[in-house]
């Protein structure tokens, strides 16, 4: 059994669904191990992104607002571990820190909110989101529809929608499921909308050397979700690491192999590369390979969206 003498300290942002994937996580530590609640402290630590609330991510640098302050603190050893949505996490990470661990994935689709289906929408509908992807996902379903930026927390987005801002607004299932709002909007197939890399997933990284922490976070990680998601962030790698554009990645377990899916779409959505492979479970370099190969196959317009 391992044991620490003093309770370890979990760090995460402060967001309802940041504070609910951390009691998840302590949760399944202190299961796990069989230490009492008390083993383990959460400690919330506010990040860029929650704090600039008013502009797209993309533009004000990217999924880094939402780890810097916890790299911080875990460099500094304010915390001992930190737990994100990995669909948050940048592709390329500090060599200094190691993502030890993932959740079991929850419901990887997204979700319609606002309308029974993307032809029930009126015509010209108006759709909140600030996920490139979707919004280029939802372009291609609907060419009438105006996309306009949807940032904020999912309790804030469900707000905006209620207070007639949008026709519609697009949410993972996961999220929503553990905020106990699983009932809220219609299920969207994932051939209609291929997820997010990572999406539906919740990660521990600590750091590289910390071996005691490194074990008792492995006790918990779920191997099928951590290859499924490794291999969805290989090919953002082949995309060439970290982008604001419109991609979208799924990997499943098939047998003892994976079923690797992904897709890069132009902003407007009239062009969409798409490619699918069995990859074995571990083959990092098949799955950066398939992020090359839809570079290859874009038009220079699109490929030039994932340069510099
Ligand atoms: N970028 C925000 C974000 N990061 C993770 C989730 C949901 C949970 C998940 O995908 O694991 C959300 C909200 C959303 O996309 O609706």
């Amino acid at each position: 059994m391992i044991l620490f003498d003093r309770p370890l300290r979990l760090g995460t942002r402060g967001s309802p669904l940041a504070l609910a994937q951390a009691r998840m996580t302590a949760r399944a530590l202190c299961d796990t191990h069989g230490w009492p609640d008390s083993a383990v402290a959460i400690v919330t630590v506010q990040t860029s992104g929650d704090r600039i609330q008013d502009r797209a991510l993309a533009e004000i640098g990217g999924k880094a607002l939402w780890t810097k302050e916890l790299d911080r603190a875990l460099a500094e050893g304010g915390i001992d571990f930190a737990v994100h949505s990995m669909k948050d996490v940048e592709t390329l990470r500090p060599a200094a820190m190691r993502i030890a661990a993932m959740l079991p994935r929850a419901d990887v689709r997204d979700k319609l909110v606002g309308a029974d289906s993307f032809d029930a929408l009126p015509d010209n509908p108006v759709v909140g989101t600030s996920s490139p992807r979707r919004a280029a996902q939802v372009a291609r379903l609907r060419p009438d529809a105006t996309v306009t930026l949807f940032r904020g927390n999912v309790a804030t987005r469900l707000a905006k929608l209620a207070a007639g801002e949008v026709h519609a607004t697009l949410l993972a299932a996961a999220g929503l499921d553990r905020l106990g709002q699983g009932d809220v909007g219609i299920t969207i197939p994932v051939d209609t909308m291929l997820p997010a890399p990572s999406q539906g997933a919740v990660g521990i990284e600590t750091l590289a050397d910390n071996e005691a922490v490194l074990a008792a976070l492995a006790a918990i990680s779920d191997a099928d979700t951590f290859d499924c998601v490794m291999a969805e962030r290989n090919v953002l790698m082949g995309l060439g690491g970290t982008c604001h554009s419109p991609i979208a990645a799924l990997a499943l377990v098939d047998g003892d192999r994976l079923h690797l899916r992904a897709e890069i779409i132009s902003p407007h959505g009239q062009e969409t590369v798409r490619d699918e492979a069995r990859i074995d479970r571990h083959d990092s370099d098949a799955a950066q390979a398939m992020g090359r190969s839809l570079l290859d196959r874009a038009s220079p317009a699109l490929r030039s969206l994932f340069e510099g």
